[in-house]
């Protein structure tokens, strides 16, 4: 158990961290010794979203990676329902910045988002009617029926970014990790995603997002850890960005 007394940074993020899905406690990390994130602690839940704000090379692709379990810690702790991460990988779904993703082998949207079932499907890889009940809600609900024949290269990268996150709503994962997702769309698309992101926790899920823009991050995410390889605030999105705060997020 941490102890909230060292952190005079912003708010305790882990009063009650026990009633919390996920639960990050002491997290550490470097690269070749270097410190990439110190101390983290973050506890939250289903139904919420949670912006990662700081500073270029604040740490927040570092985080996301620890949490969908890509990242080597150096100490500290990242459970999910009281338990390792490691156990329950088909609870995470990661999106790595888009100029990351290579995009470019031949599938259908439909195709992709199928995938999402292969690790519940029965040992003779059919598809039940239930399988093909969850692909197309998946479809539905990232408005992407008119889309499923087409082939995920020949989308715009807001459309592939929404045919990733049908797979992982297909896949049932609980926990959405996505690498600024908000970078590269327009007005519209951003509103869309907004509107996405918002079903996706209405019905039970947890979105974690790196977000560079501040102005918007109010209207997207409920909650917001600001960090700069420490934690120096978390909390309600509008109080965490305060002044102060992002003052001391961004200057070193
Ligand atoms: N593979 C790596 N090897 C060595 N150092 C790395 C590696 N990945 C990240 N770092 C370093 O770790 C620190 C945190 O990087 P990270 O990408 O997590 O920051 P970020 O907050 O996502 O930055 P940005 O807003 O610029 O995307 C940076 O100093 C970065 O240079």
């Amino acid at each position: 158990m941490s102890d909230c007394q060292h952190s005079t940074k912003g708010d305790c993020p882990h009063q009650h961290h026990h009633h919390h899905e996920l639960v990050i406690e002491g997290l550490c990390v470097s690269y070749h010794k270097t410190p990439a994130l110190r101390e983290i602690e973050l506890a939250t839940s289903c139904g919420n979203s949670v912006a990662l704000v700081g500073p270029n090379g604040a740490g927040k692709s570092t985080l996301l990676k620890a949490i969908a379990g890509l990242q080597r810690k150096d100490k500290g702790s990242i459970l999910w329902r009281n338990e390792p991460i490691q156990r329950w990988s088909r609870e995470f779904a990661y999106l790595p910045q888009s100029e990351e993703v290579n995009w470019d082998f031949p599938i259908t949207v439909r195709g992709m988002v199928e995938m999402g079932r292969y690790p519940h499907l029965g040992p003779w890889k059919r598809y039940s009617a239930h399988d093909d009940e969850v692909v197309e809600r998946a479809l539905a609900l990232m408005r992407l029926e008119p889309l499923q024949d087409r082939q995920i290269r020949e989308l715009s990268g807001g459309q592939q970014q929404r045919a990733f996150l049908a797979r992982s709503i297909a896949q049932e994962a609980h926990v959405l990790l996505l690498d600024e997702p908000f970078t590269g769309l327009d007005r519209d698309h951003s509103a869309q995603l907004s509107d996405l992101l918002r079903n996706i926790t209405h019905e039970g899920r947890l979105v974690i997002a790196s977000h560079h823009d501040l102005n918007t991050a109010a209207d997207i995410f409920d909650h917001t850890l600001l960090i700069n390889q420490e934690v120096i605030a978390y909390g309600p999105t509008a109080t965490t960005l305060s002044e102060a705060n992002l003052n001391l997020a961004f200057t070193n």
